[in-house]
C-alpha cells in the first residue's frame, strides 16, 4: 500500500494518506477532516500538486498498461494444456533416455511459445492502442493555481490521484476508491465488489454512529469498480489504482466472463488431452501383446501421443483473432476490447437491442404538448421545463439527458414566440449561467426561470421511471412545489385522479404513442416548505397536468442494419424502457415485425422457463427495468442462443454483463463502454454486420485448422497402431515422427491467414463437438486409409526400415498439403500464405529424406518406381477427400 511510495511524501502527511487510504479508518470522520488528513480542499488540487501526486502514487490503474516483459510472456504460454502435457511427455523421454525424443519435443515446445507470445504481444499491442480510443474519463475539479477559481473537466482516469475531488453522475464508473462530499439521490451497483445485483443507496451520514457498518455497506464510501445507476454526487478520491478495493479483491484474477467460443474450445481441447493420454499406453500394450516388445518402444509411444496435439491452437487462435480485430478497427472502426468476444460475434443467433440511442438517434424534439383532455397547452410544456432545469442545475448531472435538452430547447422556442406576456423563459440568474455554459448546450444555458427558485431533486432512475425537482415559487410563501415528469403510467400512479380520467389519459397516450412520440406525464403538488430532504414518499397525491410527447428520428443506418442481421441469421429483439405503442411504431418503422409485444409487469408473472418460451418469440419487449433486459438475455441463453446485447445506457449495464457478448456505441456512457466487449466507432449500425461476419471469418479459419490438424492427426496414430502391429520394426522413429509433426504445425498456421466462403459467414459460426467428432472421424479414416495404400506399395517396392520410414514420411507430408488445400473451407483464390505452406510441406517430404538432415534422422533415397505408385495413392486420396468433401460430412461443426 502507500507505505511502498512513501520516499516523498512530507512528514507527518505519510500517515494520515495511510490512514484514510485503508478506506475503513475515514469512517468517523466528517468530511472536512478527510480532506484536511488527504491535504486536500473542497475547491479541489492545484494542478501542479496533482501532477506530483500522480509521480508519486503512479497511474490510477488496477493493472499495470506496460506490456509483460518477455520473460514473463515466454513462462505465461507454459500455461497451457497443450504444452504442460507436451513437457510432461518431454520428462518422461528424457527419464527414459530418449535424448532424441526429448530434444524434439523441446523444440517444439519452444517454437510453439515463441511464436505464441509473438503473436500475443503483437495483439497486445494493438489492443492497448485500440483502448486508448475508448478510454474512460473522469469529470474531476481542480484549481490553476492555488488563488484560481475550481475548473470542472474531464481527464483520463489514469490521472486521478488520492486527493482530487470528482464529480459522479449516472452512468458514470465511479473512478478510484472516493468518500462522499455531496450526494444527491446517488445509487450505486457494486456487483463487481459485493456479487450483489442491486443497486445500493450512498450518502453523506446525518451522524456519525450510523458509520459502524461492513466497509461495502458504509454509505458515505463509493468504490472503484462499481458504477453510478442514479443520481450525481462530489467526492474526494481516497485511494487510486493497486491501493483500490476493488484492485486487492482483483489480485491476480484475469476477471472476465469465458465465452460461448472458449468453451467449445477448452472442451474440445480437453477430449484431446485425454485421448493423447491414453494414446501412449495403448500404444505401449498393443505393441507388448501382439509383438512381444517392451519398454524400448516407449519413445514411439510418446512421439505419437505428441503427434496427436494440435499444440498450435493456441497459436492459431490469437493470430486469427488479432488479425480480424484489427481489420475491423481499419475498415469500419469497430474496436474489439477482448479478442475472444470477435469469435462469440460470430456465434450470435440473437441480438438483443435497447432503442433509445441505438435504433432512434436520442436527438429529440418536443412534438406536442397536451392537457388531460388532449387540447394543446403550454402550461403542460412550462412545468415539464422547470423540472428539466432544475433537475439538471441541482443534481449537478455531468450531461444532461437528451429528453431534458429537447424539453428546454422547445420551452424556449414557445417562450420567444408567446406574445401574450408569457415571459417565463428570460434570463438566467447570474450566479448559475457561468458554470452551465462552460459544460452543457446552449438551450440549457439559456433557458432559465425568473419566477421559481430549484429547491431540492428526487433524481431520475430507469426503474421508477419519473424524476421530481422540488421548487419554490415568488407568489407562494411558505410552500414549495414538486414538479413531477415522468413515464405516463407511473405519474398517474402517483396521482389523486378517479379511474376515468386515468383511462382516458391512458388512451390518450396510447394514440399519441402509435405515432412513434415518446411520452412523458407531467404532474405537480404543492407542500408546506420544509428544510428537510424531500423522498420518493412525497411523489403521492399530484394533479397532473397532462403530456409532453417527443420525436426521436430513427438512426440513418438501422434498416439497413437489421436487414442484413437477418440476412445473417441473426434475430433482433428490441428491449427497451419506453411506452409499449412507442416501441411497436419505431420497429414497424424499420421492418422489424412486432407482433405482440411483452412489457415488464408480464415477465414479472413468469418463472425462468416460461420466460424463456416466451422470449424465443417474442420481438419487442418494452416497459422494462434494466432487471427485466437481463432476465430476458438470460432467458434466451437458457433457451440454447448464443446472444449479443448493444445498448448506450446505464440501463442497459446488467443485460450486457448478462449477454455472450455486449456492444456498444462509442458515445455510451462510461459504465456501459467499460461494461461492452466491442465498441463500434459512431451510430452507423452496419458495421455490426461487418463485426459479425469478421468473427465467423476468424471462427472459420480456426475450426479449419482444428479439424485439419485433428483428423490428419488421428488419422496418422490409426496407421501407427496398425503399422506397429503388422511390421517387424517400429513404423517410424520418435524422431521423426515429431520432425513431421513440427513441419505439419508450422505449415498450418497459414490457416490464420485464409478467407473462409462468405457462404459460410451466411449463419451463426459454432463449434459443435458432435459434428466435429464425426468429421474427424471421417476424414481420419480416409487420411489411414491412403496410408495403408502407401505401406502396399512400399512392401512391394522397397525393403528394410530406412526406405519404408522415408516412404511413408515423404507420402505424409504430401498428403498433409493436399488435404489443407482440398479441405479449407474457401472456395476462393488460395491465399500466398497458404500456398508458400502447401508448397514447402510437399518440398520437405520430398526432399528431406535426400539430404543429409534426412540421413541424421534415418531417412534415405527411395527407388524411382515408388514415386509414380504414390502419384496413384495420391489421386485416389484426392479423389476420396473430393467425394467426403461434397457430402455434408465437410461441414464440421462450424
Ligand atoms: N429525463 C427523464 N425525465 C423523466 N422521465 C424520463 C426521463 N428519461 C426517461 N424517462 C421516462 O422513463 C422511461 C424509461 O426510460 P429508460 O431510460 O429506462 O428507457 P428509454 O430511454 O425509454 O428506452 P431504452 O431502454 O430504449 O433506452 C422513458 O420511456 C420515459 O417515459
Amino acid at each position: 500500500m502507500a507505505s511502498a511510495r512513501s520516499a516523498a511524501v512530507p512528514a507527518g502527511t505519510e500517515r494520515a494518506f495511510d490512514h484514510v487510504l485503508t478506506g475503513v479508518s475515514g469512517a468517523g470522520l466528517t468530511p472536512l477532516e478527510v480532506l484536511r488528513r488527504l491535504d486536500a480542499g473542497p475547491r479541489g488540487l492545484v494542478e501542479d500538486e496533482a501532477q506530483r501526486r500522480l509521480e508519486r502514487y503512479g497511474e490510477n490503474a488496477v493493472l499495470p498498461r506496460r506490456p509483460a516483459a518477455w520473460a514473463w510472456r515466454l513462462l505465461g504460454t507454459l500455461r497451457d494444456p497443450f504444452t504442460a502435457v507436451l513437457l510432461g511427455l518431454g520428462v518422461i523421454s528424457a527419464v527414459a533416455t530418449s535424448w532424441s525424443t526429448a530434444c524434439v519435443i523441446a523444440v517444439l515446445v519452444a517454437v510453439s511459445c515463441v511464436l505464441r507470445s509473438a503473436g500475443e504481444y503483437r495483439a497486445d499491442r494493438s489492443a492497448a492502442s485500440l483502448r486508448d480510443l475508448v478510454a474512460t474519463t473522469a469529470t474531476v475539479q481542480r484549481r490553476a493555481a492555488e488563488e484560481s477559481a475550481p475548473l470542472v473537466r474531464e481527464i483520463p482516469v489514469e490521472e486521478l490521484v488520492p486527493g482530487d475531488v470528482v464529480r459522479l453522475g449516472p452512468g458514470d464508473m465511479v473512478p478510484a476508491d472516493v468518500r462522499l462530499l455531496r450526494a444527491d439521490g446517488l445509487t450505486v451497483h457494486q456487483a463487481a465488489l459485493t456479487g450483489e445485483s442491486a443497486p445500493v443507496s450512498k450518502r453523506v451520514p446525518d451522524a456519525p454512529a450510523e458509520l459502524a457498518r461492513p466497509l461495502f455497506d458504509q454509505p458515505h464510501l463509493c468504490f472503484a469498480g462499481s458504477s453510478v445507476t442514479a443520481g450525481t454526487a462530489t467526492a474526494v478520491v481516497t485511494a487510486t489504482g493497486p491501493d483500490t478495493h476493488f484492485a486487492s479483491a482483483h489480485r491476480g484474477l484475469a476477471g472476465r466472463r469465458t465465452g460461448a467460443f472458449d468453451r467449445s474450445v477448452n472442451g474440445i481441447s480437453w477430449t484431446l488431452i485425454r485421448f493423447m493420454l491414453l494414446t501412449a499406453p495403448l500404444v505401449l500394450l498393443a505393441n507388448a501383446v501382439l509383438r512381444g516388445r517392451g519398454l524400448e518402444t516407449l519413445p514411439f509411444a510418446v512421439a505419437v501421443a505428441v503427434g496427436l496435439t494440435p499444440e498450435m491452437l493456441p497459436v492459431i487462435v490469437t493470430t486469427a483473432l488479432a488479425r480480424g480485430a484489427a481489420e475491423l478497427a481499419r475498415r469500419v472502426g469497430v474496436i474489439v476490447k477482448r479478442l475472444p468476444a470477435l469469435h462469440d460475434l460470430g456465434a450470435v443467433d440473437v441480438l438483443c437491442v435497447d432503442k433509445t440511442g441505438t435504433l432512434t438517434r436520442d436527438q429529440l424534439a418536443v412534438g406536442c404538448y397536451l392537457d388531460a383532455e388532449g387540447r394543446t397547452d403550454p402550461a403542460v410544456l412550462h412545468w415539464a421545463a422547470v423540472n428539466s432545469l432544475w433537475t439538471i442545475q441541482l443534481a449537478d448531472v455531468p450531461a444532461p439527458d437528451a429528453l431534458d435538452e429537447a424539453i428546454l430547447a422547445a420551452a424556449e422556442t414557445e417562450g420567444d414566440a408567446a406574445a401574450d406576456g408569457h415571459d417565463w423563459l428570460a434570463s438566467a440568474p447570474a450566479r448559475r449561467e457561468p458554470a452551465l455554459s462552460a459544460v452543457r448546450g446552449p438551450a440549457v444555458a439559456r433557458a432559465t426561470f425568473t419566477d421559481v427558485n430549484g429547491v431540492d431533486v428526487i433524481p431520475f432512475d430507469p426503474v421508477r421511471r419519473l424524476v421530481t425537482a422540488v421548487v419554490a415559487r415568488p407568489d407562494r410563501h411558505g410552500v414549495h412545489t414538486l414538479v413531477v415528469k415522468g413515464a405516463v403510467e407511473d405519474v398517474l400512479d402517483r396521482c389523486a385522479i378517479d379511474e376515468e380520467t386515468r383511462a382516458r389519459v391512458l388512451r390518450l397516450a396510447e394514440r399519441r404513442a402509435a405515432d412513434g412520440l415518446r411520452l412523458l406525464a407531467v404532474a405537480l403538488a404543492d407542500r408546506p416548505a420544509r428544510t428537510r430532504p424531500y423522498t420518493r414518499a412525497d411523489e403521492r397525491g399530484l394533479t397532473l397536468l397532462g403530456i409532453v410527447g417527443l420525436r426521436d428520428e430513427l438512426a440513418a443506418t438501422a434498416d439497413d442494419a437489421l436487414a442484413a442481421l437477418a440476412r445473417r441469421g441473426v434475430a433482433v429483439k428490441v428491449l427497451t424502457g419506453d411506452h409499449p405503442g412507442t416501441a411497436a411504431r419505431v420497429c414497424a418503422e424499420l421492418g422489424l415485425a412486432p407482433g405482440e409485444i411483452v412489457t415488464g409487469d408480464r415477465i414479472d408473472g413468469l418463472d425462468d422457463a416460461r420466460l424463456a418460451q416466451l422470449a424465443a418469440g417474442t420481438a419487442v419487449f418494452a416497459r422494462c427495468t434494466p432487471a427485466h433486459k437481463a432476465r430476458v438475455v438470460r432467458a434466451l441463453r437458457r433457451g440454447g442462443h448464443t446472444v449479443g446485447f448493444l445498448g448506450d445506457g446505464v440501463n442497459d449495464v446488467p443485460a450486457m454483463h448478462a449477454a455472450d457478448v455486449a456492444l456498444c456505441p462509442r458515445d455510451a456512457v462510461d459504465v456501459t463502454r467499460e461494461a461492452a466487449d466491442v465498441v463500434l466507432a459512431d451510430k452507423d449500425l452496419t458495421v455490426i454486420d461487418a463485426a459479425v461476419a469478421a468473427g465467423r471469418r476468424s471462427t472459420g479459419n480456426i475450426a479449419t485448422y482444428l479439424r485439419i490438424a485433428v483428423s490428419s492427426n488421428v488419422g496418422n496414430v490409426i496407421s501407427m497402431l496398425a503399422a506397429g502391429v503388422l511390421l517387424p520394426f517400429l513404423p517410424m522413429l520418435p524422431a521423426q515422427v515429431l520432425v513431421q509433426n513440427l513441419c505439419f504445425d508450422v505449415s498450418q498456421l497459414a490457416f490464420a491467414y485464409d478467407r473462409p466462403d462468405a457462404a459460410d459467414s451466411r449463419r451463426p459460426a459454432v463449434l459443435r463437438p458432435y459434428a466435429f467428432s464425426r468429421y474427424i472421424t471421417v476424414f481420419g479414416l480416409v487420411n489411414a486409409g491412403a496410408d495403408l495404400a502407401t505401406f502396399a506399395v512400399l512392401a512391394v517396392f522397397t525393403s528394410g526400415q530406412t526406405a519404408f520410414h522415408s516412404g511413408w514420411f515423404t507420402e505424409n507430408l504430401i498428403t498433409q498439403a493436399l488435404v489443407m488445400l482440398l479441405l479449407r473451407t474457401a472456395a476462393g483464390p488460395v491465399p500466398s500464405a497458404l500456398r508458400w505452406a502447401t508448397g514447402s510441406l510437399a518440398a520437405i517430404g520430398l526432399l528431406l529424406p535426400l539430404s543429409p538432415l534426412g540421413a541424421a534422422l534415418g531417412l534415405g533415397a527411395l527407388p524411382l518406381a515408388y514415386y509414380p505408385c504414390l502419384l496413384v495413392v495420391l489421386a485416389a486420396y484426392g479423389a476420396a477427400l473430393a467425394v467426403c468433401r461434397r457430402s455434408r460430412l465437410a461441414s464440421g461443426g462450424a
